[in-house]
């Protein structure tokens, strides 16, 4: 999936500067942020509306748009698909670890994955556990 986001990443960027008459992404970057904004607010919630009422057809066409609005926002605000992909991955060995999280922080493991041992230190908050998942 990332390669598809990253495509159309890249296709938003080369169409940013296209003309707006024919180009509805050149159109959104014409019009700036805030419209950026609200397109994405309301294809997020013709996703929420869609899959309430339990039409996954119309879950997967609004989440194409989702996204194809959110890259747009992306671009508009200087970030990159790999930004995000970094943010997710620093998630998931945080998460990994803080699953695993003993009470004591003196339980720590000594020697974390060489991916996560390359990451800060992560240090157990005195008197709260690792937050259980739902
Ligand atoms: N991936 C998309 C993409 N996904 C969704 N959309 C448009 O986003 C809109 C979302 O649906 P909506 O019903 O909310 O919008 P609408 O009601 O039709 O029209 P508005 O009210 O939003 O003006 C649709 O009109 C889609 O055409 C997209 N428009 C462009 N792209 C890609 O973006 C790149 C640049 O394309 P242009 O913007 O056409 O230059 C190309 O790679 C395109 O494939």
């Amino acid at each position: 999936m990332s390669d598809s986001l990253e495509r159309l990443y890249l296709a938003v960027l080369a169409a940013r500067d296209l003309d707006p008459a024919t180009s509805r992404t050149a159109r959104l970057f014409q019009r700036g942020p805030s419209k950026m904004a609200k397109k994405l607010a309301e294809e997020a919630i013709e996703v929420v509306i869609d899959a309430v009422n339990g039409d996954s057809e119309a879950v997967i066409r609004e989440s194409a748009d989702l996204l194809y609005n959110l890259t747009v926002l992306w671009a508009s605000a200087g970030v990159r698909p790999e930004d995000v992909w970094r943010e997710m991955t620093r998630r998931e060995d945080m998460l990994g670890i803080a699953e695993k999280l003993p009470k004591s922080p003196a339980k720590l493991p000594k020697v974390a994955s060489p991916r996560i041992a390359s990451r800060r230190p992560i240090v157990a908050l005195d008197g709260r556990g690792a937050r259980k998942r739902h």
